[in-house]
């Protein structure tokens, strides 16, 4: 038996749409992958009651067909469903290293990353890689057609979670088709300058380099409490706060020495209207890792 935890993750970052996304330390999805005739699934966990075990309607199920890899496999869900925080790609990442491993595939990490977008392409309707990307190869990664590019990073993070749920699918239904050529200026303004920042590990950089007035004003409209929850971050020391991937789940970047304050800050604005919310203080982390055969 093999078993690989995978990260949790944030994609689009604001101005990366599609294009940038980030492993967290915590929380993290863990797969139990045991050789077998057919591929059979069971699941426990946050949030497990609304995953499908049905192989053909799970991320995993169609990681095990890329692959042609059948087996019983046991998913233990740290990260919930429909978050924001990459739950099917965390499952997704950790099957593909997971079954790679145990069939002996001898794919790289940077060859599963399509495998495990097969996942996402089976629960939002594309094949959209910035979740699974730094599920597999950490730090902070850059998803383009031509491939990926991946740097380390250890920006300091609070990841917000209110108890609503928002669909993939449903948030890529309001993305505008097209958009103003000074906004699109700005993005790439931002998205520049965030890269930077991630490079050089400067929290400062990377929150103002997060703003995007394209896609994320739209997204915000589902989140109850997303302009009190930002404002209050942000008055707590938090240097950039955006939809985390396709939300509810808010993302700030901070200061480590900020973290505990912007938690308690992000959660008391939900609270205030009438939203339950957890908030995870990480930092960027590692991507997928295998432990050894236990069986
Ligand atoms: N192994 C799995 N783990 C989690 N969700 C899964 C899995 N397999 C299928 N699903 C389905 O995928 C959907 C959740 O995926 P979705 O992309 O909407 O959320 P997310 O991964 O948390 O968010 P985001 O991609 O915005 O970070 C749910 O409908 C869930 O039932
Ligand atoms: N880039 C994707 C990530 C969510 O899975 C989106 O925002 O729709």
């Amino acid at each position: 038996m093999l078993t690989v935890r995978a990260p949790a993750t944030s994609a689009n970052l604001g101005s990366g749409f599609d294009v940038f996304g980030v492993a967290l330390g915590t929380p993290a999805d863990v797969i139990r992958v045991e050789r077998a005739p057919e591929t059979t699934i069971s699941i426990t966990g946050a949030g497990s009651e609304y995953i499908p075990e049905d192989p053909a309607k799970n991320t995993v199920g169609a990681v095990a067909d890329a692959l042609d890899a059948p087996a019983r496999i046991r998913i233990d869900k740290g990260v919930r469903p429909s978050s924001g925080l990459g739950s099917s790609a965390a499952s997704a990442a950790a099957a593909a290293v997971a079954l790679n491993a145990l069939y002996d595939r001898g794919r790289s990490r940077e060859e599963l990353v399509p495998v495990a977008a097969e996942g996402e392409a089976l629960v939002s309707g594309e094949a959209h890689a910035d979740n699974v990307a730094p599920a597999l190869l950490g730090g902070f990664t850059v998803v383009t057609e031509d491939g990926v590019t991946q740097v380390d990073a250890s920006v300091p993070v609070v990841a917000c979670l209110p108890d609503i749920s928002v669909s993939t699918r449903d948030a890529r239904g309001v993305v505008p088709d097209s958009a103003l050529m000074d906004d699109v200026v700005t993005t790439v303004g931002n998205a520049a300058t965030l890269t930077v920042g991630m490079t050089r590990d400067d929290p400062d950089l990377v929150g103002s380099g997060m703003n995007d007035d394209i896609v994320t004003p739209e997204r915000t409209k589902l989140i109850t409490g997303y302009d009190q929850v930002r404002e209050a971050a942000l008055e707590a020391g938090a240097t950039g706060v955006t939809v985390s991937g396709a939300g509810p789940g808010i993302l700030a970047v901070c200061r480590r020495r900020d973290r505990r304050a912007i938690a308690s800050a992000m959660v008391d604005a939900f609270d205030a209207v009438g939203v339950e919310s957890r908030a995870y203080q990480t930092a960027i982390g590692q991507g997928a890792t295998l432990y050894p055969d236990d069986s």
